[in-house]
């Protein structure tokens, strides 16, 4: 046999020049790899979480976390199984994965020392703010060092943005927003099946995922941003889904030829979010909008209104609004749809589940189509369906630096340091998750019972740590004492609005609480929390009460049951399709 396919080839037998090659490559980075580990051991200071060893100098474990935070994370977690954090090396510098539940709640209270402002300010750097935008809006925010020649004139966006949004979710403008997203969510189901139409009442088959994402997308868009913008923007909902698989590698801030699709979709948002926002004044101009309006087809939400106009008061440059607005605009559905898809498909797998949520629809039902919002977001069994849909299907990294030297627990965390605590690593612990007997109980399985117990001390507990966060983030903003501070956080208290939904709640069921943390936590706690609720339980039971849906068993058969997609952060979609057969329900 001539071929060499195979066959081992031994270095000698190598020709001159390749020796020389090899010779070179290695004489230049093995001692590269041996200083490496060396001094990658010897650089962590006493005290710091034990360092995972890496090959690279210093970009470290870097390619590995930006390709795939949650692989690696998972993988940290297998090197360090018992742990509370441990430190990787992320492009020179060191980053602490948190893996425990007490050391995560000490990250988010602590929001003087643990900050999040300069992610807040890398974004709007990558979506188009420029130097003066950065510099009014680094007035007030919270960072490691300041730009040189920095200036405060007093002004305070960001705080101010972050705090408009508590009120805008909750109370009544929640109430208008969610009946705004479920009118939507029934006309649409009106529009693919109308009422009167023999042709609505026959079983058609279509991807359950597909319909929930295409009705939901555009239902939160209506409610949030108007109706006018699909007719500046009618690729608004392909942009959206586009801009999803693509955000993550602008962060990056590689340029523009190594990421030529990025670039493109955050400059199409510009185009068409300026003219949104150029429209929207207009009208108004023309006098076709009333300040009294609390959502019309050109802004949509008067609160989206009020920050637009608050960004053009500031100073903000019109690309850096647009930027920011598409940043919200991808943000609030990204997460949520994901999730919405997830509760779908779990509700629709199992016939007897299905039965009971509708069980529990039919009781908060106030006619032939419609129903009271609380008695859905409470009622047992769905709440549990969506608190497991969160667990097992949310990957939300929440990312702090570390402003100062400090300790936090058993470790000293160094200034400079970035901290992430990962949701996902701790919603996925069998340690904390799976109940000896109960084999369904195992984490990476859903189990739609699992939280039947209730969750009323978790948000209560959100709160805390969130006022405490708060306190700290207006105190130094505003140059406060903490009383004064104490007090401005006092009057933007988030409302509580999660009731208690079945009883006391057992000692293991507040431990496994601790472990959820889709929403973030602290001065970050996701203030859309409870319209994310509304829109996936509310649309659910508004998709039930039109519309009977069974699984297509011989599709299911074929292709599997979806499972989460780990390939992007926040909400997680569905792997794959699930196909089913739906009607219009005879009333
Ligand atoms: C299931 C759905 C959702 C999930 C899992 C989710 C998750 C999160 C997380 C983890 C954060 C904190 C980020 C961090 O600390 O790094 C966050 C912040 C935020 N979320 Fe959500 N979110 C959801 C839905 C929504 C919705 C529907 C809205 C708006 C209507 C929204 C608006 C916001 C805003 C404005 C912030 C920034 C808060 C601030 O820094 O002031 N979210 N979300």
């Amino acid at each position: 046999m001539n071929s060499t396919v195979g066959q081992h080839v031994s270095p000698l037998s190598l020709p001159l020049a390749q020796h020389t090659v090899i010779f070179w490559i290695l004489s230049v980075t093995l001692p590269l790899v041996v200083i490496s580990y060396w001094s990658g051991y010897r650089r962590i200071a006493a005290g710091e979480p034990p360092l995972v060893p890496y090959l690279l100098p210093w970009l470290g474990h870097g390619m590995a976390f930006m390709n795939d935070i949650n692989g690696f994370t998972e993988w940290v977690r297998s090197q360090h199984p018992d742990s509370p954090a441990a430190t990787v090396q992320v492009a020179g510098q060191h980053l602490y994965l948190v893996f425990d539940t007490k050391l995560a709640s000490q990250i988010y209270r602590r929001s003087k020392n643990f900050i999040f402002d300069p992610f807040n300010l890398m974004t709007w750097g990558i979506i188009g703010a420029n130097r003066s935008d950065l510099e009014i809006l680094e007035m007030g925010a919270q960072v490691e060092k300041r730009t040189p020649g920095f200036q405060d004139d007093g002004r305070r966006v960001l705080y101010d943005l972050h705090r408009m949004s508590g009120p805008a979710l909750t109370g009544e403008s929640l109430n208008r927003l969610t009946s705004l997203f479920i009118d939507t969510i029934c006309k649409e189901i009106d529009t693919t099946f109308p009422e009167n139409d023999d042709a609505s009442y026959e079983w058609v088959r279509m991807d359950l995922g597909e319909f929930v994402k295409k009705t939901w997308t555009r239902a939160s868009i209506v409610a949030l941003f108007g109706s006018h913008i699909f007719t500046i923007w009618p690729r608004i909902e392909d942009w959206l889904w586009e801009f999803d698989e693509h955000f993550q590698s602008l962060l990056t801030k590689m340029p523009r030829f190594m990421l030529p699709k990025a670039w493109a979709l955050r400059d199409e948002a510009w185009e068409f979010l300026e003219k949104w926002e150029d429209e929207a004044l207009a009208a108004e101009k023309r006098g076709e909008i009333k300040e009294t309006d609390d959502w019309d087809p050109y802004w949509g939400l008067q609160w989206v209104a009020v920050r637009a106009k608050y960004l053009i008061k500031q100073g903000i440059s019109a690309k850096a609004r647009a930027g920011n607005e598409s940043v919200f605009l991808w943000g609030l559905n990204a997460n949520t749809i994901p999730i919405a898809m997830q509760v779908m498909n779990q509700a629709v797998l199992s016939p007897t589940l299905l039965s009971t949520l509708q069980a529990e629809i039919s009781s908060a039902q106030t006619g032939p189509n419609t129903f009271n919002m609380a008695a859905v977001t409470t009622a047992p069994k769905l709440k549990s369906v969506l608190l497991e849909s969160l667990r097992w299907a949310t990957a939300s990294p929440s990312p702090r630096v570390v402003r100062e030297d400090c300790q936090l627990g058993e470790y000293k965390l160094l200034k400079g340091s970035m901290v992430i605590v990962h949701s996902r690593t701790l919603q996925m612990d069998a340690r904390t998750w799976a109940i000896d007997g109960v084999p369904g109980s195992a984490p990476e399985e859903f189990w739609a019972e699992r939280f039947l117990d209730g969750d009323e001390r978790e948000e209560e507990n959100r709160i805390e740590e969130n006022r405490e966060a708060e306190t700290e983030y207006a105190a130094e903003t505003f140059a406060q004492t903490q009383a004064q501070a104490q007090a401005r956080s006092e009057t933007a208290k988030p409302h509580k609005i999660v009731e208690p939904i079945s009883g006391p709640k057992s000692k293991e069921m507040q431990q496994r609480m601790l472990s959820m943390r889709p929403f973030g936590g602290g001065t970050t706690l996701c203030p859309g929390r409870h319209f994310a609720t509304n829109e996936i339980l509310g649309g659910l039971a508004a998709l039930l009460l039109r519309l009977d849906v069974k699984i297509d068993e011989e599709a299911l058969e074929k292709n599997g049951a979806p499972v989460p997609n780990l390939g992007k952060q926040g909400g997680l979609f569905p792997d794959r399709g699930l196909g089913v057969w739906i009607r219009r329900r005879r009333v």
